[in-house]
């Protein structure tokens, strides 16, 4: 049976003294959409180089389908590397039909699919432009039709939102939710973690390139400390400081945002709110991706 699941299994890679990653493991199952996270320089992409055989790892594997990644099938991965990798000179529609057939299309299907992304992604007019000539948003629609040329099994994209207007965002947005709809994994690295929390199944969260969270983001939330959200219009600032076991995360306007500590009592927060006038809001808060990224790449460091 098929396991289109793209496996990275405990992948090792040193520059000299660098650990660039220690042991990173983490799947994409078919048809997820799986961000990848994690600060500058924390092995993002010298892990998606090695998937695609740029780089070669220490130790570790890359599997897909069950089997060891080959030269073979790499040509059926859509890749967007960070340093982008388009001939300048080369016209929009030329370079695509070129990618198409450099991974083994036909030349009638590879116009085919070239004319089809173009029309897709919104570069209908700048078809016979050199890239060299388009903005840099539109540059990057060219590389991810050139990620997509050639219908892959999987995609690996690196940073692919970065610099793209709320428009693109949106057609990168969808076409990546339709590719995944079609039972290709699909992983990518993001530094707008508003945006991957949005967007993807399951997050993935390295550090120092050792991986220190994977899963939904309701199951990373999973034993975090609860935090409450109190709207009570007539509190004084600080109200909530001194309550046992509370921790005020933020105050904004009359609005508070609280941590409690394990065991601390939800009741005592909303009393202590009632006495200070009427409550408006006492809610339960998700902690967005943002704040768990936050800990998870500051907990056990030494900063
Ligand atoms: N070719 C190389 N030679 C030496 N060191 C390298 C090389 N490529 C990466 N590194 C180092 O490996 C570590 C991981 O880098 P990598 O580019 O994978 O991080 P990243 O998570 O993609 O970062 P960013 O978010 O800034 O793009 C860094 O310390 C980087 O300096």
């Amino acid at each position: 049976m098929l396991d289109r699941t793209l496996v990275l299994d405990r992948l090792s890679k040193r520059f000299g003294e660098v650990v660039a990653l220690d042991a990173v493991s983490f799947d994409v199952r078919p048809g997820e959409l799986f961000g990848f996270v994690g600060s500058n320089g924390a092995g993002k992409t010298t892990a998606m180089r090695i998937v695609l055989g740029v780089l070669a790892a220490d130790s570790g594997e890359v599997r897909f389908d069950g089997r060891p990644v080959t030269y073979e099938m790499r040509t059926r991965i859509g890749y967007m590397p960070e340093e982008r990798g388009l001939y300048p000179k080369m016209k929009v529609l030329d370079q695509l039909v070129y990618l198409a057939q450099l991974h083994g299309l036909a030349p009638n299907e590879a116009h085919r699919s070239a004319e089809t992304w173009i029309a897709r992604l919104g570069l209908a007019e700048r078809r016979h432009d050199e890239v060299q000539k388009l903005s840099l948003g539109n540059q990057q629609r060219v590389q991810l039709a050139a990620a997509l040329v050639h219908d892959p099994d999987v995609l690996v994209l690196d940073e692919p939102f970065s610099g793209l207007d709320p428009i693109a965002v949106d057609v990168m947005s969808q076409v990546l939710r339709e590719k995944a709809a079609t039972g290709v994994p699909v992983v990518f690295s993001s530094h707008q973690l508003d945006l991957v929390e949005r967007l993807c199944d399951r997050v993935g969260i390295i550090r120092s390139g050792r991986m220190v969270a994977a899963g939904t983001v309701d199951e990373l939330t999973e034993g975090a400390a609860t935090q409450l959200t109190v709207t009570a219009p007539q509190a004084p600032p600080g109200w909530a400081a001194a309550l046992p076991g509370v921790h005020v995360v933020s105050e904004n306007g009359t609005s508070t945002v609280v941590e409690l500590s394990p065991g601390a009592d939800d009741q005592t927060v909303l009393e202590a709110a009632l006495a200070t006038g009427p409550v408006r809001e006492f809610t339960r808060r998700r902690p967005p991706l943002t704040e768990l990224f936050r800990n998870a790449v500051t907990q056990g460091s030494e900063q």
